[in-house]
Protein backbone atom coordinates (compact mmCIF):
# COMPACT_ATOMS: atom_id res chain seq x y z
CA UNK A 1 0.00 0.00 0.00
CA UNK A 2 2.99 2.26 0.47
CA UNK A 3 4.12 2.14 -3.11
CA UNK A 4 0.42 3.33 -4.29
CA UNK A 5 0.57 5.94 -1.78
CA UNK A 6 4.53 7.17 -3.10
CA UNK A 7 2.32 6.93 -6.76
CA UNK A 8 -0.36 8.96 -6.11
CA UNK A 9 1.73 12.01 -4.63
CA UNK A 10 4.20 10.94 -7.49
CA UNK A 11 1.06 12.24 -9.70
CA UNK A 12 -0.07 14.90 -7.86
CA UNK A 13 -2.57 13.78 -5.76
CA UNK A 14 -2.60 14.73 -1.93
CA UNK A 15 -3.54 12.47 1.22
CA UNK A 16 -3.94 13.98 4.82
CA UNK A 17 -1.84 10.92 6.13
CA UNK A 18 -2.14 11.93 9.77
CA UNK A 19 -5.68 11.79 9.41
CA UNK A 20 -6.68 8.46 7.22
CA UNK A 21 -4.80 5.62 7.02
CA UNK A 22 -5.56 2.45 4.75
CA UNK A 23 -6.03 -0.87 6.07
CA UNK A 24 -7.47 -4.55 6.39
CA UNK A 25 -11.25 -4.48 7.17
CA UNK A 26 -12.32 -8.24 8.09
CA UNK A 27 -14.41 -9.12 5.17
CA UNK A 28 -14.54 -6.13 3.50
CA UNK A 29 -10.61 -6.29 2.19
CA UNK A 30 -8.84 -2.60 2.35
CA UNK A 31 -11.15 0.27 3.66
CA UNK A 32 -9.87 3.81 5.32
CA UNK A 33 -9.57 4.32 9.12
CA UNK A 34 -9.14 7.32 10.87
CA UNK A 35 -6.10 8.06 12.53
CA UNK A 36 -7.62 10.94 14.76
CA UNK A 37 -11.07 12.71 15.71
CA UNK A 38 -11.91 14.37 12.51
CA UNK A 39 -14.23 17.21 12.18
CA UNK A 40 -17.13 17.44 9.48
CA UNK A 41 -15.95 18.95 6.45
CA UNK A 42 -12.05 17.81 6.63
CA UNK A 43 -10.38 16.89 3.13
CA UNK A 44 -9.00 13.42 3.44
CA UNK A 45 -7.63 13.41 0.40
CA UNK A 46 -7.48 15.07 -3.22
CA UNK A 47 -7.32 13.41 -6.87
CA UNK A 48 -6.10 15.22 -9.96
CA UNK A 49 -8.57 15.01 -12.82
CA UNK A 50 -5.72 13.54 -15.07
CA UNK A 51 -5.00 10.65 -12.50
CA UNK A 52 -8.87 9.24 -12.70
CA UNK A 53 -8.61 6.38 -15.37
CA UNK A 54 -11.12 6.25 -18.44
CA UNK A 55 -11.07 6.51 -21.90
CA UNK A 56 -11.08 10.35 -21.96
CA UNK A 57 -7.06 9.70 -19.83
CA UNK A 58 -6.16 6.81 -21.64
CA UNK A 59 -3.90 7.68 -24.43
CA UNK A 60 -5.56 4.43 -25.95
CA UNK A 61 -8.51 5.98 -28.26
CA UNK A 62 -6.65 8.39 -29.73
CA UNK A 63 -3.81 6.04 -30.42
CA UNK A 64 -6.57 3.72 -32.25
CA UNK A 65 -8.27 6.64 -33.86
CA UNK A 66 -11.77 8.11 -33.54
CA UNK A 67 -13.15 6.61 -36.40
CA UNK A 68 -12.20 3.07 -35.48
CA UNK A 69 -13.15 3.50 -31.82
CA UNK A 70 -16.67 4.27 -32.51
CA UNK A 71 -16.90 1.56 -35.59
CA UNK A 72 -16.12 -0.94 -33.41
CA UNK A 73 -19.02 0.26 -31.08
CA UNK A 74 -16.23 0.46 -27.75
CA UNK A 75 -17.65 3.97 -27.47
CA UNK A 76 -20.96 2.69 -25.90
CA UNK A 77 -21.57 0.45 -22.98
CA UNK A 78 -18.17 -0.49 -20.89
CA UNK A 79 -16.00 -2.45 -23.32
CA UNK A 80 -14.01 0.78 -24.46
CA UNK A 81 -12.81 1.31 -20.91
CA UNK A 82 -12.16 -2.28 -20.18
CA UNK A 83 -9.86 -2.48 -23.83
CA UNK A 84 -8.44 1.06 -22.17
CA UNK A 85 -7.50 -0.97 -18.87
CA UNK A 86 -6.27 -3.77 -20.25
CA UNK A 87 -4.11 -1.69 -22.84
CA UNK A 88 -2.68 0.32 -19.73
CA UNK A 89 -2.03 -2.57 -17.91
CA UNK A 90 0.06 -4.37 -21.04
CA UNK A 91 1.47 -1.15 -21.42
CA UNK A 92 3.67 -1.86 -17.96
CA UNK A 93 5.91 0.72 -16.47
CA UNK A 94 4.99 2.85 -18.90
CA UNK A 95 1.61 3.41 -18.47
CA UNK A 96 0.76 6.30 -15.95
CA UNK A 97 -1.21 4.15 -13.97
CA UNK A 98 1.15 1.08 -13.81
CA UNK A 99 1.60 0.95 -9.90
CA UNK A 100 -2.47 1.22 -9.35
CA UNK A 101 -3.53 -0.89 -11.67
CA UNK A 102 -1.80 -4.36 -10.04
CA UNK A 103 -3.22 -2.81 -6.78
CA UNK A 104 -7.08 -3.81 -8.06
CA UNK A 105 -8.47 -7.03 -7.07
CA UNK A 106 -8.56 -9.76 -9.36
CA UNK A 107 -11.09 -12.34 -7.50
CA UNK A 108 -14.41 -11.18 -6.83
CA UNK A 109 -17.39 -12.86 -5.13
CA UNK A 110 -20.06 -11.75 -7.34
CA UNK A 111 -22.40 -13.86 -9.12
CA UNK A 112 -20.88 -13.60 -12.25
CA UNK A 113 -17.96 -15.78 -11.22
CA UNK A 114 -20.03 -18.83 -9.34
CA UNK A 115 -20.47 -22.13 -9.93
CA UNK A 116 -23.50 -23.67 -11.15
CA UNK A 117 -24.32 -25.03 -7.84
CA UNK A 118 -24.48 -21.95 -6.32
CA UNK A 119 -26.18 -20.33 -8.81
CA UNK A 120 -28.83 -22.19 -8.06
CA UNK A 121 -29.37 -21.06 -4.56
CA UNK A 122 -29.84 -17.56 -6.03
CA UNK A 123 -33.06 -18.89 -7.62
CA UNK A 124 -36.41 -16.46 -7.15
CA UNK A 125 -33.89 -13.46 -6.02
CA UNK A 126 -33.56 -10.26 -8.69
CA UNK A 127 -30.15 -11.49 -8.89
CA UNK A 128 -30.43 -14.37 -11.48
CA UNK A 129 -31.81 -12.38 -14.23
CA UNK A 130 -28.77 -9.33 -14.06
CA UNK A 131 -25.62 -10.96 -13.93
CA UNK A 132 -25.24 -10.26 -17.85
CA UNK A 133 -22.50 -12.77 -18.48
CA UNK A 134 -23.67 -13.66 -21.75
CA UNK A 135 -24.14 -9.65 -22.98
CA UNK A 136 -20.16 -9.00 -21.77
CA UNK A 137 -19.20 -12.66 -23.34
CA UNK A 138 -20.72 -11.41 -26.68
CA UNK A 139 -19.36 -7.46 -26.53
CA UNK A 140 -16.06 -9.34 -25.77
CA UNK A 141 -16.14 -11.08 -29.28
CA UNK A 142 -18.32 -8.40 -31.32
CA UNK A 143 -16.16 -5.34 -30.33
CA UNK A 144 -13.29 -6.25 -28.29
CA UNK A 145 -11.63 -8.83 -30.30
CA UNK A 146 -12.21 -7.27 -33.78
CA UNK A 147 -10.52 -4.23 -32.42
CA UNK A 148 -7.33 -6.19 -31.08
CA UNK A 149 -7.45 -8.16 -34.55
CA UNK A 150 -7.50 -4.89 -36.22
CA UNK A 151 -4.28 -3.42 -35.16
CA UNK A 152 -1.23 -6.03 -34.54
CA UNK A 153 1.28 -2.86 -33.76
CA UNK A 154 -1.00 -1.64 -30.76
CA UNK A 155 -2.11 -5.58 -29.42
CA UNK A 156 0.95 -7.50 -30.51
CA UNK A 157 -0.47 -11.16 -31.04
CA UNK A 158 1.34 -12.59 -28.62
CA UNK A 159 0.22 -10.67 -25.47
CA UNK A 160 -3.47 -11.02 -26.42
CA UNK A 161 -3.68 -14.77 -24.84
CA UNK A 162 -2.43 -13.10 -21.49
CA UNK A 163 -3.55 -9.64 -21.48
CA UNK A 164 -6.98 -9.67 -23.63
CA UNK A 165 -8.11 -12.84 -22.66
CA UNK A 166 -11.90 -13.22 -21.91
CA UNK A 167 -11.05 -13.82 -18.08
CA UNK A 168 -9.06 -10.51 -18.24
CA UNK A 169 -11.88 -9.21 -20.11
CA UNK A 170 -14.18 -9.93 -16.94
CA UNK A 171 -12.06 -9.07 -14.46
CA UNK A 172 -11.98 -5.47 -15.51
CA UNK A 173 -15.32 -5.41 -15.85
CA UNK A 174 -15.83 -6.32 -12.20
CA UNK A 175 -13.28 -3.59 -11.59
CA UNK A 176 -15.62 -0.97 -13.15
CA UNK A 177 -18.29 -2.54 -11.82
CA UNK A 178 -17.50 -2.16 -7.92
CA UNK A 179 -15.22 0.43 -8.34
CA UNK A 180 -15.96 3.31 -10.54
CA UNK A 181 -17.19 6.93 -9.94
CA UNK A 182 -19.27 9.18 -12.57
CA UNK A 183 -16.83 11.65 -13.37
CA UNK A 184 -17.99 14.38 -15.94
CA UNK A 185 -15.52 16.61 -18.67
CA UNK A 186 -13.28 18.99 -17.85
CA UNK A 187 -11.43 21.32 -19.88
CA UNK A 188 -7.40 21.20 -20.22
CA UNK A 189 -5.82 23.64 -18.19
CA UNK A 190 -3.70 26.07 -20.19
CA UNK A 191 -0.64 24.40 -21.47
CA UNK A 192 -2.04 21.04 -20.50
CA UNK A 193 -1.95 18.67 -23.16
CA UNK A 194 -5.25 17.16 -24.50
CA UNK A 195 -6.79 14.82 -22.47
CA UNK A 196 -6.25 11.58 -24.48
CA UNK A 197 -2.56 13.14 -24.94
CA UNK A 198 0.08 10.77 -22.79
CA UNK A 199 1.72 12.80 -20.11
CA UNK A 200 5.35 12.12 -18.91
CA UNK A 201 6.15 15.57 -17.18
CA UNK A 202 4.30 15.55 -13.36
CA UNK A 203 3.53 17.91 -10.90
CA UNK A 204 5.03 18.69 -8.38
CA UNK A 205 3.14 17.57 -5.15
CA UNK A 206 2.83 18.32 -1.83
CA UNK A 207 0.15 16.42 -0.02
CA UNK A 208 0.54 18.81 3.08
CA UNK A 209 -0.09 22.02 1.71
CA UNK A 210 -3.78 21.01 0.99
CA UNK A 211 -6.66 23.32 2.63
CA UNK A 212 -8.02 20.86 4.85
CA UNK A 213 -10.73 21.64 6.75
CA UNK A 214 -13.27 22.79 4.14
CA UNK A 215 -16.88 23.66 3.80
CA UNK A 216 -17.82 21.69 0.96
CA UNK A 217 -18.65 22.86 -1.95
CA UNK A 218 -22.57 23.84 -2.45
CA UNK A 219 -22.39 21.58 -5.75
CA UNK A 220 -21.82 18.06 -5.00
CA UNK A 221 -21.34 15.56 -6.56
CA UNK A 222 -22.41 11.47 -5.52
CA UNK A 223 -19.90 8.88 -6.64
CA UNK A 224 -21.27 6.61 -9.55
CA UNK A 225 -20.52 3.40 -7.35
CA UNK A 226 -24.26 2.22 -6.82
CA UNK A 227 -25.72 5.83 -8.66
CA UNK A 228 -25.13 4.96 -12.13
CA UNK A 229 -28.00 6.85 -12.60
CA UNK A 230 -27.39 10.17 -11.21
CA UNK A 231 -27.05 13.51 -12.71
CA UNK A 232 -24.05 15.26 -12.12
CA UNK A 233 -23.72 18.76 -12.48
CA UNK A 234 -21.55 20.21 -15.31
CA UNK A 235 -18.28 21.41 -15.40
CA UNK A 236 -18.25 22.23 -19.00
CA UNK A 237 -18.36 21.66 -21.93
CA UNK A 238 -18.22 21.53 -25.59
CA UNK A 239 -18.08 17.90 -26.02
CA UNK A 240 -21.24 17.35 -24.07
CA UNK A 241 -23.63 17.35 -27.12
CA UNK A 242 -21.06 14.99 -29.64
CA UNK A 243 -21.20 13.12 -26.79
CA UNK A 244 -24.58 12.45 -26.08
CA UNK A 245 -25.30 10.45 -28.96
CA UNK A 246 -23.14 8.06 -26.72
CA UNK A 247 -25.40 7.39 -24.25
CA UNK A 248 -26.13 4.38 -22.87
CA UNK A 249 -30.17 3.06 -21.58
CA UNK A 250 -29.22 5.10 -18.03
CA UNK A 251 -28.70 8.20 -19.52
CA UNK A 252 -24.99 7.55 -18.74
CA UNK A 253 -22.15 8.63 -21.21
CA UNK A 254 -19.84 5.98 -20.83
CA UNK A 255 -17.14 8.00 -21.26
CA UNK A 256 -18.18 9.80 -17.85
CA UNK A 257 -17.51 6.06 -15.84
CA UNK A 258 -13.61 6.72 -14.41
CA UNK A 259 -11.79 4.60 -12.49
CA UNK A 260 -10.61 6.71 -9.33
CA UNK A 261 -7.01 5.86 -7.03
CA UNK A 262 -7.92 5.94 -4.05
CA UNK A 263 -11.45 7.18 -3.31
CA UNK A 264 -11.74 3.63 -4.80
CA UNK A 265 -10.52 2.30 -1.55
CA UNK A 266 -13.79 3.13 0.48
CA UNK A 267 -16.05 0.53 1.75
CA UNK A 268 -19.92 1.35 2.35
CA UNK A 269 -22.31 -0.09 4.88
CA UNK A 270 -26.01 1.17 4.30
CA UNK A 271 -26.68 4.15 6.19
CA UNK A 272 -23.28 4.81 7.52
CA UNK A 273 -21.87 7.16 4.80
CA UNK A 274 -19.65 9.54 6.46
CA UNK A 275 -17.19 11.02 3.56
CA UNK A 276 -18.49 12.31 -0.09
CA UNK A 277 -16.34 13.24 -2.87
CA UNK A 278 -17.03 16.34 -4.13
CA UNK A 279 -16.20 17.58 -7.54
CA UNK A 280 -14.13 20.40 -8.15
CA UNK A 281 -12.25 22.00 -11.51
CA UNK A 282 -9.58 20.41 -11.40
CA UNK A 283 -9.50 17.88 -8.52
CA UNK A 284 -11.94 15.51 -7.10
CA UNK A 285 -11.80 15.99 -3.32
CA UNK A 286 -13.27 13.35 -0.38
CA UNK A 287 -14.39 15.12 2.25
CA UNK A 288 -15.91 13.93 5.66
CA UNK A 289 -19.32 15.09 5.92
CA UNK A 290 -19.35 13.71 9.79
CA UNK A 291 -17.02 14.35 12.56
CA UNK A 292 -15.44 10.55 12.53
CA UNK A 293 -14.21 9.59 15.51
CA UNK A 294 -10.38 8.19 16.03
CA UNK A 295 -10.04 4.39 15.11
CA UNK A 296 -13.85 4.16 12.65
CA UNK A 297 -14.50 3.76 9.38
CA UNK A 298 -13.92 6.03 6.77
CA UNK A 299 -16.99 4.88 4.76
CA UNK A 300 -18.39 6.18 1.22
CA UNK A 301 -21.82 5.43 -0.33
CA UNK A 302 -22.81 3.03 -3.23
CA UNK A 303 -26.11 4.68 -2.75
CA UNK A 304 -27.70 2.08 -0.21
CA UNK A 305 -28.94 -0.77 -2.91
CA UNK A 306 -30.47 -3.59 -1.72
CA UNK A 307 -28.42 -7.18 -0.99
CA UNK A 308 -29.61 -8.39 -4.44
CA UNK A 309 -27.73 -5.62 -6.43
CA UNK A 310 -25.05 -4.88 -3.65
CA UNK A 311 -24.01 -9.00 -4.36
CA UNK A 312 -24.50 -8.83 -8.55
CA UNK A 313 -22.10 -5.46 -8.25
CA UNK A 314 -19.67 -5.46 -5.53
CA UNK A 315 -20.13 -9.51 -4.06
CA UNK A 316 -21.19 -8.38 -0.96
CA UNK A 317 -24.18 -7.34 1.64
CA UNK A 318 -25.46 -5.44 4.28
CA UNK A 319 -26.69 -6.37 7.63
CA UNK A 320 -28.14 -3.69 10.01
CA UNK A 321 -31.11 -3.38 12.16
CA UNK A 322 -34.39 -3.19 10.31
CA UNK A 323 -37.57 -1.48 11.14
CA UNK A 324 -41.04 -2.75 11.73
CA UNK A 325 -42.50 -4.13 9.82
CA UNK A 326 -39.55 -6.41 9.58
CA UNK A 327 -37.18 -6.90 12.44
CA UNK A 328 -34.04 -9.09 13.20
CA UNK A 329 -30.64 -8.09 10.54
CA UNK A 330 -31.21 -7.35 7.04
CA UNK A 331 -31.09 -4.70 4.27
CA UNK A 332 -33.58 -1.80 4.91
CA UNK A 333 -32.88 -0.77 1.51
CA UNK A 334 -33.73 -4.85 0.02
CA UNK A 335 -37.21 -4.55 -2.08
CA UNK A 336 -38.80 -7.71 -4.05
CA UNK A 337 -39.84 -7.94 -7.23
CA UNK A 338 -43.03 -9.46 -8.36
CA UNK A 339 -43.80 -10.01 -12.20
CA UNK A 340 -47.10 -9.12 -13.74
CA UNK A 341 -46.90 -12.78 -15.47
CA UNK A 342 -47.33 -14.13 -11.29
CA UNK A 343 -51.10 -11.70 -11.10
CA UNK A 344 -51.68 -13.04 -14.85
CA UNK A 345 -51.26 -16.63 -13.83
CA UNK A 346 -53.25 -15.80 -10.47
CA UNK A 347 -56.30 -14.39 -12.33
CA UNK A 348 -56.48 -16.91 -15.35
CA UNK A 349 -57.95 -19.38 -12.99
CA UNK A 350 -60.85 -17.35 -14.17
CA UNK A 351 -60.08 -16.27 -17.49
CA UNK A 352 -61.01 -13.37 -18.76
CA UNK A 353 -61.74 -13.77 -22.64
CA UNK A 354 -59.99 -10.65 -23.01
CA UNK A 355 -57.41 -10.99 -20.55
CA UNK A 356 -54.34 -10.20 -23.34
CA UNK A 357 -56.13 -6.83 -24.27
CA UNK A 358 -55.89 -5.38 -20.73
CA UNK A 359 -52.40 -6.80 -20.13
CA UNK A 360 -51.65 -5.13 -23.52
CA UNK A 361 -53.35 -2.30 -22.51
CA UNK A 362 -51.56 -1.97 -19.37
CA UNK A 363 -48.59 -2.17 -20.79
CA UNK A 364 -49.25 0.41 -23.05
CA UNK A 365 -50.22 2.78 -20.37
CA UNK A 366 -47.86 2.10 -17.42
CA UNK A 367 -44.71 -0.07 -18.99
CA UNK A 368 -44.74 -1.69 -15.57
CA UNK A 369 -44.90 -5.53 -16.08
CA UNK A 370 -43.22 -5.87 -12.18
CA UNK A 371 -43.86 -4.78 -9.27
CA UNK A 372 -41.72 -3.62 -6.42
CA UNK A 373 -42.30 -4.46 -2.69
CA UNK A 374 -39.48 -2.54 -0.46
CA UNK A 375 -39.36 -3.48 3.38
CA UNK A 376 -42.26 -1.71 4.93
CA UNK A 377 -44.26 -4.36 2.95
CA UNK A 378 -46.42 -1.57 1.56
CA UNK A 379 -48.94 -3.27 -1.16
CA UNK A 380 -47.97 -1.50 -4.14
CA UNK A 381 -51.26 0.70 -5.32
CA UNK A 382 -49.67 -0.46 -8.97
CA UNK A 383 -50.16 -3.90 -8.56
CA UNK A 384 -53.97 -3.63 -6.79
CA UNK A 385 -54.70 -1.37 -10.07
CA UNK A 386 -53.70 -3.98 -11.99
CA UNK A 387 -55.13 -6.85 -10.22
CA UNK A 388 -58.66 -4.55 -10.59
CA UNK A 389 -57.65 -4.35 -13.92
CA UNK A 390 -57.62 -7.66 -14.75
CA UNK A 391 -61.28 -7.98 -12.94
CA UNK A 392 -63.47 -5.43 -14.52
CA UNK A 393 -66.72 -6.43 -15.96
CA UNK A 394 -67.06 -5.56 -19.49
CA UNK A 395 -68.67 -2.97 -19.58
CA UNK A 396 -66.41 -1.40 -16.73
CA UNK A 397 -63.25 -2.16 -18.73
CA UNK A 398 -64.27 -0.89 -22.06
CA UNK A 399 -65.71 2.71 -19.82
CA UNK A 400 -61.99 2.54 -18.72
CA UNK A 401 -60.08 2.05 -21.76
CA UNK A 402 -62.11 4.67 -23.32
CA UNK A 403 -61.27 7.03 -20.44
CA UNK A 404 -57.23 6.05 -20.33
CA UNK A 405 -58.01 5.57 -16.70
CA UNK A 406 -56.43 2.69 -15.04
CA UNK A 407 -59.26 1.36 -11.72
CA UNK A 408 -58.16 2.67 -8.74
CA UNK A 409 -56.35 1.13 -6.20
CA UNK A 410 -58.84 -0.40 -3.65
CA UNK A 411 -58.23 -3.22 -2.26
CA UNK A 412 -61.38 -5.09 -2.07
CA UNK A 413 -61.73 -8.71 -0.97
CA UNK A 414 -61.55 -10.30 -4.45
CA UNK A 415 -58.33 -8.23 -5.18
CA UNK A 416 -57.05 -8.93 -1.96
CA UNK A 417 -57.51 -12.46 -2.23
CA UNK A 418 -56.02 -12.49 -5.54
CA UNK A 419 -52.50 -10.86 -4.16
CA UNK A 420 -52.52 -13.47 -1.71
CA UNK A 421 -52.57 -16.08 -4.18
CA UNK A 422 -49.95 -13.97 -5.83
CA UNK A 423 -47.05 -13.36 -2.93
CA UNK A 424 -48.04 -17.13 -2.12
CA UNK A 425 -46.81 -18.61 -5.75
CA UNK A 426 -44.08 -15.82 -5.47
CA UNK A 427 -42.65 -17.13 -2.10
CA UNK A 428 -42.67 -20.89 -3.79
CA UNK A 429 -40.47 -19.53 -6.64
CA UNK A 430 -37.06 -20.19 -3.64
CA UNK A 431 -35.69 -23.16 -3.36
CA UNK A 432 -35.95 -22.63 0.50
CA UNK A 433 -38.60 -21.60 3.22
CA UNK A 434 -38.23 -18.83 5.64
CA UNK A 435 -37.31 -21.09 8.38
CA UNK A 436 -34.77 -23.23 6.07
CA UNK A 437 -32.95 -19.81 5.48
CA UNK A 438 -33.18 -18.55 9.18
CA UNK A 439 -31.79 -22.00 10.17
CA UNK A 440 -28.81 -21.99 7.96
CA UNK A 441 -28.08 -18.64 9.20
CA UNK A 442 -28.37 -19.31 13.03
CA UNK A 443 -24.41 -18.58 13.82
CA UNK A 444 -23.58 -22.06 14.43
CA UNK A 445 -24.16 -23.14 11.02
CA UNK A 446 -23.39 -19.70 8.80
CA UNK A 447 -19.61 -20.16 9.80
CA UNK A 448 -20.07 -23.56 8.17
CA UNK A 449 -21.56 -22.13 4.62
CA UNK A 450 -19.28 -21.14 1.96
CA UNK A 451 -19.09 -17.58 1.38
CA UNK A 452 -21.67 -17.97 -2.14
CA UNK A 453 -24.00 -19.83 -0.36
CA UNK A 454 -23.90 -17.44 2.68
CA UNK A 455 -25.06 -14.81 0.29
CA UNK A 456 -26.98 -16.33 -1.89
CA UNK A 457 -29.45 -16.91 1.66
CA UNK A 458 -29.15 -13.57 3.36
CA UNK A 459 -30.39 -12.52 -0.41
CA UNK A 460 -33.47 -14.72 -0.40
CA UNK A 461 -34.29 -14.49 2.92
CA UNK A 462 -34.08 -10.58 2.71
CA UNK A 463 -36.75 -10.85 -0.09
CA UNK A 464 -38.70 -13.74 1.07
CA UNK A 465 -39.55 -11.91 4.48
CA UNK A 466 -40.87 -8.82 2.34
CA UNK A 467 -43.21 -11.24 0.56
CA UNK A 468 -44.01 -12.90 4.24
CA UNK A 469 -44.58 -9.34 5.95
CA UNK A 470 -46.66 -8.21 2.47
CA UNK A 471 -49.18 -11.60 3.05
CA UNK A 472 -49.16 -11.04 6.79
CA UNK A 473 -50.72 -7.41 6.10
CA UNK A 474 -52.85 -8.40 3.10
CA UNK A 475 -54.71 -11.28 5.19
CA UNK A 476 -55.38 -9.47 8.07
CA UNK A 477 -56.78 -6.79 5.44
CA UNK A 478 -58.93 -9.68 4.58
CA UNK A 479 -59.79 -10.27 7.97
CA UNK A 480 -60.72 -6.94 8.08
CA UNK A 481 -63.65 -7.43 5.27
CA UNK A 482 -64.63 -10.66 6.72
CA UNK A 483 -65.46 -9.28 9.96
CA UNK A 484 -67.07 -6.38 8.76
CA UNK A 485 -69.27 -8.08 6.23
CA UNK A 486 -70.09 -10.67 9.34
CA UNK A 487 -71.34 -7.34 11.33
CA UNK A 488 -73.43 -5.47 8.28
CA UNK A 489 -75.09 -9.04 7.69
CA UNK A 490 -75.88 -9.82 11.54
CA UNK A 491 -77.61 -5.39 11.01
CA UNK A 492 -79.44 -7.19 8.29
CA UNK A 493 -78.02 -4.93 6.03
CA UNK A 494 -75.01 -3.95 4.04
CA UNK A 495 -74.90 -0.56 3.46
CA UNK A 496 -71.67 0.17 5.11
CA UNK A 497 -69.86 -2.44 2.82
CA UNK A 498 -67.97 0.90 1.81
CA UNK A 499 -67.17 2.03 5.23
CA UNK A 500 -65.26 -0.73 6.00
CA UNK A 501 -63.50 -0.51 2.19
CA UNK A 502 -62.65 2.95 2.95
CA UNK A 503 -61.65 1.68 6.72
CA UNK A 504 -59.03 -0.83 5.26
CA UNK A 505 -57.86 2.03 2.60
CA UNK A 506 -57.53 4.25 5.42
CA UNK A 507 -54.91 1.93 7.54
CA UNK A 508 -52.62 1.43 4.33
CA UNK A 509 -51.41 4.77 4.90
C1 LIG B 1 -14.82 0.34 -3.91
S1 LIG B 1 -14.13 -1.13 -3.37
C2 LIG B 1 -13.63 -0.74 -1.75
C3 LIG B 1 -12.22 -1.21 -1.45
C4 LIG B 1 -12.06 -2.69 -1.32
N1 LIG B 1 -12.45 -3.13 0.00
C5 LIG B 1 -10.63 -3.12 -1.61
O1 LIG B 1 -10.10 -3.94 -0.87
O2 LIG B 1 -10.08 -2.68 -2.60
C6 LIG B 1 -15.60 -2.07 -3.21
C7 LIG B 1 -15.40 -3.46 -2.68
O3 LIG B 1 -15.11 -3.44 -1.28
C8 LIG B 1 -15.77 -4.49 -0.59
N2 LIG B 1 -16.71 -3.89 0.38
C9 LIG B 1 -17.09 -2.60 0.43
N3 LIG B 1 -17.94 -2.40 1.45
C10 LIG B 1 -18.10 -3.59 2.05
C11 LIG B 1 -18.88 -4.04 3.17
N4 LIG B 1 -19.68 -3.22 3.86
N5 LIG B 1 -18.80 -5.35 3.51
C12 LIG B 1 -18.02 -6.21 2.82
N6 LIG B 1 -17.27 -5.84 1.75
C13 LIG B 1 -17.31 -4.54 1.38
C14 LIG B 1 -16.51 -5.29 -1.66
O4 LIG B 1 -15.68 -6.35 -2.05
C15 LIG B 1 -16.65 -4.30 -2.79
O5 LIG B 1 -16.72 -4.91 -4.07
Amino acid sequence: MDELVQWFYAQGGGLDESSMGLTNFAGQGRGAVALRDLPEGHTLFTIPRELTLSVRTSSLPARLGMESWKQFGLHIGWTGLILCMMWEESLGPSSRWSTYLPTLPSNFDTPMFWCEEDLRELRGTAVVDKIGKDDAERDYHEKLVPAIKSRPDLFPEELIPQNYSMERYHIMGSRILSRTFHVDPWKPENGEKGQQEERSEESDPDPHSMDVDVEPPAETHEPLIGQREEENGDIDDDDDEEEEDDEDEDGENPADVAMVPIADMLNARYGSENAKLFYEERVLRMVTIKPIKSGEQIWNTYGDPPNCDLLRRYGHVDLVDLSQPLSGKGNPADVVEVRADLVVASVSKTPASDLQDRVDWWLELTDDDTFVIMTDCELPEELASFVRLLFLANDEWEKARKKGKLPKAKVDPSTLSIVADVLERRLREYPTTIEEDEQLLVPERAGHLSTNKKHAAIVRLGEKRILDGTLRKVKDMMSVHGAQKGKDKKRGSDRHGDDAERRVKKSRR
